[in-house]
């Protein structure tokens, strides 16, 4: 069946097996699960664990990392604002698709505007979007700098790095926040179980 969208001259073609079908043989809901927050908050880490912790469990999930993004499909983005909101749109769309397949993407992206998030959850209704802040102090993402970005950033080598020239726009209502408990940050396990502890209480993790 057809029919026509807002754009002129283009239609939407539905086929016969739907992403209800998909989800009854993944025995699990389609969803995105959005890690926002600071270079080196452990985003990719969290992503990792998630992924892991999903697959022992039989479930099917899939990572889009910002980083391994802008290899490929956003190779030709680089970190204006403009590019960094193009960017979040188009792991928006890839997200939803992944989620209406009937997966659990897990998106690991630095995602620094609010506005830039909120269009990826209005994208994907309500309940599909989980959003995960890794609220870790900059000091703490700054210490860390496994790839040395935040003292080039000092050294005014890289300009616009996010958290030293360039801003990073908390989440007001995530559904998750990630942070340090008496000055300690909870281990890669941990983080994953609780997103998974989430999932399956808001029912993802059958079908
Ligand atoms: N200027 C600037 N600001 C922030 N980050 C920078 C910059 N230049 C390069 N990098 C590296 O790019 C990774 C972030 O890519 P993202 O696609 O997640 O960024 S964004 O969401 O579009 O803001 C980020 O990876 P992570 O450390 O995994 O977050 C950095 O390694
Ligand atoms: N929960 C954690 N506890 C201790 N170290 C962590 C934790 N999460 C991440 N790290 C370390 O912090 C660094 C940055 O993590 P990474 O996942 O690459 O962050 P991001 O993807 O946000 O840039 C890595 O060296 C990683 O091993």
């Amino acid at each position: 069946m057809m029919s026509a969208t807002g754009s002129s001259n283009i239609f939407w073609h539905e086929c016969p097996v739907g992403k209800v079908d998909r989800q009854k043989l993944l025995n699990q809901q389609g969803c995105v699960v959005w890690i926002t927050g600071l270079s080196g908050s452990g985003k990719s880490t969290l992503a990792c664990s998630l992924d892991r912790e999903l697959h022992s469990k039989g479930k099917l999930s899939y990572i889009l990392d910002g980083d391994n993004v802008r290899h490929g499909l956003n190779k030709n983005l680089g970190f204006k604002p403009e590019d960094r909101t193009e960017n979040i749109r188009r792991v928006g769309e890839v997200a939803k698709l992944f989620a209406d397949a009937g997966l659990i993407c897990i998106a690991s992206l630095i995602s620094p505007y609010r506005d830039d998030r909120d269009a990826c959850r209005a994208m994907l209704q309500d309940p599909n979007f989980v959003e995960v802040f890794m609220n870790m102090p900059l000091e703490v993402c700054e210490g860390r700098d496994p790839k040395g970005l935040y003292k080039l950033a000092r050294a005014g080598k890289i300009k616009g790095f996010t958290g030293i020239d360039d801003p990073y726009e908390p989440p007001l209502n995530c559904e998750i926040e990630i942070k340090q408990k008496d000055g300690v940050c909870p281990a890669p396990s941990e983080m994953a179980v609780q997103v998974v502890s989430y999932l399956d209480q808001k029912g993802f993790l059958q079908a």
